[in-house]
C-alpha cells in the first residue's frame, strides 16, 4: 500500500487476511499512538507484535517517536490493535481500512499538538470535539478518487463525528483520576506540515477558533467515519504555538517528544479506562 491511487479493496483485504492468519486476536478497537505516545500499547496483554516491515502491503513509519509496530492484545478484556507509529499525510499513507476489514468498530486516535487557545497549558489533554481539515478544504482528501461503496458513501457527513458519549465518558474518567484541571475540549486543526507554523499562520488559526494544531488525525478520522467506525480523539498539548513577534520561543520535534513522554502514563490510564468502560458489542458507549 504505497500510493493511495493504486490501493483498492483487494489490497486492503490481502493485508487484513494476512494479519488475521497470523494472530488469534480479533480486535474491535483500534488505537493510533501520536508522536511519543507509543507506550499506550504497552498496557496490552497477550501481545502479538508485527513490525510494519514484515506486514505485506504495509509502508514504513518514518518519523522519530513512531516505532513502526502493530500490536494486537487484550486491554481489560477487550481485544485491541494498536498502531505504534502512524503514517502522516506528508508520508502519504492511511491504513484505517485495513482495521475496518479486521473487524474494528471504534477508533481511538491520539496526537501531539500545539495549542492556540490562550487558556491551554503545555501538558494539557484536549478531548477533540471537532476538527478543521485544512488540506481537505483545499481538496487534498484521503477520500479523493472513485468512491468504494463497500466502505462508505460518496458524500459522507462530518458533523458529530467525535462520539459524544465517549467524550463524556472521558471527562468523567479524568474527574475520577483527579486530572480534570488539565483537561480541555476543543477543535483540532490539521495542517499539512511537515513544517511548524509561522507566526502569521498561528495568528490566522487562532482567529479561526482553532484550539490545537497538528499534522495528523483528520485524514484517519475521515476514513474511519466514512466506513462507519465510532471515533474518539485526544490531543496532548506539547507546546504553545508562538503567536507573537516578541516571543523568542521556538518549537522542535524533540521538545514535542519530551512532553509526550512526560504525560504518556496519564494518557495510558485514561485510554485504558475508556476502553474498559466502553460497550464494544452494540457500538454504543
Ligand atoms: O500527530 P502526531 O503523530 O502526534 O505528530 C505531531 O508531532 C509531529 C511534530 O512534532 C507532527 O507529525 C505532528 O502531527
Ligand atoms: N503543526 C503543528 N504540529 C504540532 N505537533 C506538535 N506540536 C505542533 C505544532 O505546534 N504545530
Amino acid at each position: 500500500i504505497h500510493s493511495k491511487d493504486q490501493i483498492c479493496h483487494e489490497d486492503y483485504q490481502r493485508t487484513a487476511d494476512w494479519l488475521l492468519s497470523q494472530t488469534q486476536h480479533r480486535p474491535k478497537v483500534a488505537i493510533i499512538c501520536g508522536s511519543g505516545l507509543g507506550m499506550l500499547a504497552d498496557a496490552l496483554k497477550c501481545q502479538d507484535l508485527f513490525k510494519y516491515s514484515d506486514i505485506p502491503g504495509f509502508p514504513q513509519s518514518t518519523v522519530k517517536g513512531h516505532a513502526g509496530r502493530l500490536v494486537f492484545g487484550e486491554l481489560k478484556g477487550k481485544t485491541c490493535v494498536c498502531m505504534q507509529g502512524r503514517f502522516h499525510m506528508y508520508e502519504g499513507h492511511s491504513l484505517i481500512r485495513v482495521f475496518k476489514l479486521l473487524g474494528v468498530e471504534t477508533l481511538i486516535v491520539t496526537n501531539a499538538a500545539g495549542s492556540l487557545a490562550d487558556s491551554y497549558s503545555c501538558g494539557d489533554i484536549m478531548i477533540i470535539r471537532d476538527h478543521i481539515n485544512f488540506p481537505g478544504l483545499a481538496g487534498l482528501n484521503p477520500l479523493n478518487g472513485p468512491n468504494d461503496d463497500k466502505f462508505g458513501p460518496r458524500f459522507p457527513p462530518m458533523s458529530g463525528v467525535y462520539d459524544k458519549n465517549l467524550r463524556k465518558m472521558a471527562f468523567d474518567i479524568c474527574k475520577s483520576m483527579g486530572v480534570s484541571q488539565c483537561v480541555q475540549e476543543g477543535v483540532y486543526c490539521m495542517v499539512g506540515g511537515p513544517n511548524f507554523e509561522s507566526i502569521a499562520e498561528a495568528r490566522l488559526l487562532h482567529r479561526l477558533g482553532v484550539d490545537a494544531v497538528g499534522m495528523s488525525t483528520a485524514p484517519e478520522v475521515l476514513v474511519a467515519s466514512h466506513c462507519g467506525m465510532r471515533v474518539f480523539g485526544l490531543s496532548l498539548i506539547t507546546n504553545k504555538v508562538v503567536k507573537s513577534y516578541e516571543d523568542n520561543a521556538s518549537v522542535s520535534h524533540e521538545a514535542v517528544l519530551e512532553v509526550s513522554k512526560m504525560r504518556s502514563e496519564t494518557l495510558q490510564v485514561l485510554v485504558t479506562e475508556l476502553i474498559s468502560r466502553m460497550d464494544i458489542n452494540n457500538n454504543t458507549a
